[in-house]
């Protein structure tokens, strides 16, 4: 796969590795029976392991892999949300991630204050928010519910809120996990015909997905991890061929 140079590059992930620290939860008398024997009560792991590839500007990249690969994780770092243990990861330009969803949102706030305080957080003023308010309103197709608290939303209302309010933002990258497949039909058709649109006007696209043949069709490139480590790196047909084949 071409490797794009650095000026053009939009994300760089350079040697990263992640790690977790797993504590394990313990009654009075082993967590005392350990401290004596001096055994540790908490163990590491490593989630990602000397992740190194660059994303340039424009393109839009599949990240596949099974269950606990290290997607999410990969995805949060580029976010920012959680940070390497070692290496670096560097991003150029506006990031608007919908990564886990109904992160900032407040369950004890309406959808209108839900819509202001994240879109505040993804980097637009109010004023900006003003005039996009509307058509955020209209994409999420929330209608009524949009002074209702959120936490009477049903997953699928907050999905299409935290995404219409994304798309709505100015970005430059665009971060995806998973989230297209909360959605009902009419509604994922909508939001990747709205990712298409992004990529026409040459925004970045990091998606996450197991819906591996709607992925494969929005995404040229595939970045393949299995256990936490990048195994393939290349059309993304040939990745999810090179997932299906184990
Ligand atoms: N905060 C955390 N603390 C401890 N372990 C974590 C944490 N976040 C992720 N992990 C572990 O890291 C591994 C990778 O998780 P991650 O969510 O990145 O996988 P994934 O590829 O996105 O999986 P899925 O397809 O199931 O969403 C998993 O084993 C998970 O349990």
């Amino acid at each position: 796969m071409p490797r794009t140079s650095e000026t053009d590059a939009r994300i760089i992930v350079r040697n990263v590795d992640k790690r977790f620290v797993l504590r394990h939860t313990h009654s009075l008398k082993e967590t005392f029976i350990s401290l004596i024997r001096r055994k540790s009560l908490v163990t590491t792991f490593e989630a990602l392991h000397d992740i190194d590839f660059e994303i340039g500007e424009g393109e839009s990249v599949a990240l596949l892999g099974f269950n606990g690969s290290g997607k999410s994780t990969l995805l949060k770092l580029m976010s920012g949300v959680l940070r390497p243990d070692r290496g670096q990861i560097l991003t150029r330009g506006r990031i608007a991630g919908l990564i886990e969803v109904g992160a900032g949102f407040h369950p004890d706030l309406s959808g209108r204050e839900n819509v202001y305080l994240n879109a505040a957080i993804l980097g637009m003023s109010r004023k900006e928010v003003d005039e996009r308010f509307d058509d955020i309103v209209a994409f999420s197709e929330i209608g009524d519910f949009i002074d209702t608290e959120v936490k009477h939303y049903s997953s699928g209302m907050f999905v299409r809120l935290a995404f219409a309010v994304a798309i709505h933002t100015t970005l430059d990258i665009m971060l995806v996990d998973e989230v297209l497949s909360v959605g009902d039909e009419p509604f994922q058709k909508k939001c990747i015909a709205k990712l298409r649109e992004l990529q026409s006007q040459g925004k970045t696209m990091v998606v996450v997905s197991h819906d591996l043949d709607t992925v494969s069709r929005l995404c040229e490139r595939g970045i393949l991890i299995n256990k936490g480590r990048v195994v393939f790196d290349g059309g993304s047909a040939d990745a999810v061929a090179a997932m299906r084949a184990g």
